[in-house]
C-alpha cells in the first residue's frame, strides 16, 4: 500500500514512449522482400502461437485462434454491452505497457525496493515497478470513463474518478513483482462491479470505500494479465473463463483458450512449504497424505510452487489441483474475489479453507485472508481436514 502521490526517482529513467514492438520491427529497412519482412513472419508466427495454444487448451475451439478479445466482448460475442468493452479496451491497453515495462531493461530496477535492507513487512513494500504499473493502469481508466471508484491494492484509499462511470474496478496492479529480478512471470488481477447507485448521494470518501467493499458475488467480470513466456489475459465476463494470448504482431488479444475447464481433481498442490512447521495439524496431514498418494486420489501428488500468485493460478486452472496460500497474505478484494470467480466460471471451487471465498463479506479493503483456489475435488478433500488455515503468520524475510 501506499499512496498513489508518491512517484520515486527511478521512474525518470523509464522511457516516456512505451514500445509495444520492437523498434527494429516498428522502423523496419526496405531490404526486406514480401516474403522475409519480419512483421509478415511475426504475424505468420503469431497466428500459429495462436493455433498451438487452441490445440492445447483442449476442448471445443470453435472461434479458437481467430477472434479478438473486442470481437468476443461485442454485439456478435458475448455482448457485453458497450460500455464494458471501452473499458475493457482501456484496460487492455494498460495491461500491454505494463508487459512492455516489464519485459524492458528497466524492469530489473525498477522491481528493487530502494534504500534500507529488505525483511519482514519490508519486502511487501511497493517498489517503483508496482507504483510505475498502478499510474499506468489508474490512467487509462480514467481516460475510458467508465469508471467511478478504482481501488488498488497500491492505494490506502480507493480513488474516485468520474460521477458519471458506471463501473467499479479494484485490482492487484502487479503481482509477483518480486520476482521480477529473476524475470520470473507476473500478473495484473482485477475485478469489476457495478457502482452502487443508490448510494450517489453519499459522501465521495464513504461511497468510494462501500462501493469497492461489494461482496463477490457481485461481480460482472473479472481477470487476470499472465506476463510471461506469453502475455495472456483471461476474464470471465460470468458466462464462463476464457483465455486470450497476446499476439504481439498486431497487439491484439486472441482468443486461444475458449472456456477454460478445470479438470476436477488434479495431482498437483502449490504451496510454499518451507512453512511447514507454522502450519496447522491438519494441513500438515493433508500435504502428507497427497504427497504419498494416500488421499481420495490414489497418486502421489508433485509440487508446483512460482511464488507468484497469478501463474500458480494459471497451471492450476489448466492442470488442475490447488494453489494455496494458507496463511493471511493475499487479499480478498484485490486478489482472493476476483480469481475465485474466474475459478468458479471453470468450475473449480476458491476457499478459504472453511467457506466459499465469495460468500465472505468483506469488511475492510486490505483483509487479507488464507486462500485455497482449485480442482473442485481437491478443494473439498482439503477442507474435509478442517484445520488448514495457518494462524501462526511471523512475517517472512524471503
Ligand atoms: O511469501 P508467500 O507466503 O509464499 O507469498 C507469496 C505470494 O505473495 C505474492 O507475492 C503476493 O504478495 P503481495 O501481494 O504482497 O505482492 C504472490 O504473488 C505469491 O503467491
Amino acid at each position: 500500500m501506499h499512496s498513489a502521490a508518491i512517484i520515486v526517482s527511478p521512474i525518470s529513467n523509464f522511457p516516456p514512449r512505451t514500445y509495444l514492438f520492437p523498434p527494429a520491427i516498428q522502423n523496419s529497412p526496405p531490404q526486406f522482400s514480401a516474403a522475409t519482412h519480419p512483421l509478415r513472419k511475426m504475424a505468420f508466427l503469431g497466428g500459429l502461437a495462436s493455433k498451438i495454444g487452441a490445440v492445447a487448451s483442449g476442448g471445443d475451439h470453435s472461434g479458437a485462434g481467430s477472434q479478438t478479445l473486442a470481437e468476443y466482448m461485442g454485439k456478435g460475442g458475448a455482448n457485453v454491452g458497450d460500455e464494458l468493452v471501452v473499458l475493457f479496451t482501456h484496460l487492455e491497453y494498460a495491461c500491454k505497457r505494463i508487459a512492455a515495462l516489464v519485459a524492458s531493461p528497466f524492469s530489473s530496477s525498477l522491481g528493487k525496493i530502494s534504500g534500507a535492507a529488505v525483511g519482514g513487512a519490508e519486502r511487501d513494500r511497493p517498489k517503483p515497478l508496482d507504483i510505475v504499473a498502478n499510474e499506468i493502469v489508474l490512467s487509462s481508466l480514467k481516460n475510458s470513463g467508465k469508471v467511478a471508484v478504482m481501488a488498488s491494492e497500491e492505494d490506502d484509499a480507493p480513488v474516485w474518478l468520474a460521477d458519471d462511470g458506471p463501473f467499479v474496478v479494484v485490482l492487484d496492479p502487479l503481482d509477483g513483482s518480486r520476482n521480477i529480478d529473476a524475470s520470473i512471470p507476473t500478473g495484473t488481477i482485477f475485478g469489476i462491479y457495478k457502482k452502487l447507485e443508490e448510494i450517489d448521494h453519499l459522501p465521495v470518501e464513504e461511497k468510494s470505500l462501500l462501493n469497492s467493499l461489494q461482496s463477490g458475488t457481485k461481480l460482472i467480470a473479472s481477470g487476470y494479465v499472465l506476463y510471461s513466456s506469453a502475455t495472456l489475459l483471461c476474464a470471465s465476463f460470468g458466462s464462463g473463463t476464457h483465455g486470450f494470448t497476446l499476439d504481439h504482431s498486431t497487439g491484439d488479444f486472441i482468443l486461444t483458450h475458449p472456456d477454460i475447464k478445470i479438470p476436477p481433481r488434479g495431482q498437483i498442490y502449490s504451496v510454499n512449504d518451507a512453512r511447514y512447521f507454522d502450519w496447522p495439524e491438519g494441513l500438515r496431514r493433508y500435504i502428507d497424505t497427497v504427497r504419498q498418494g494416500k488421499g481420495k486420489h490414489p497418486k502421489k501428488y508433485s509440487a508446483r510452487y512460482i511464488c507468484s500468485l497469478v501463474a500458480d493460478f494459471h497451471r492450476t486452472l489448466l492442470y488442475g489441483g490447488i494453489a494455496m496460500n494458507p496463511r493471511d497474505h493475499l487479499r480478498l478484494v484485490y486478489e482472493a474475489n476476483p480469481l475465485s470467480f474466474l475459478a468458479e466460471q471453470a468450475g473449480g471451487k476458491g476457499s478459504d479453507g472453511k467457506v466459499r471465498i465469495l460468500s465472505l463479506q468483506p469488511v475492510k479493503l486490505h483483509q487479507r485472508l488464507p486462500l485455497f483456489l482449485g480442482s473442485p475435488d481437491d478443494i473439498e478433500e482439503l477442507e474435509s481436514y478442517g484445520d488448514v488455515q495457518q494462524k501462526v503468520n511471523p512475517g517472512y524475510d524471503v
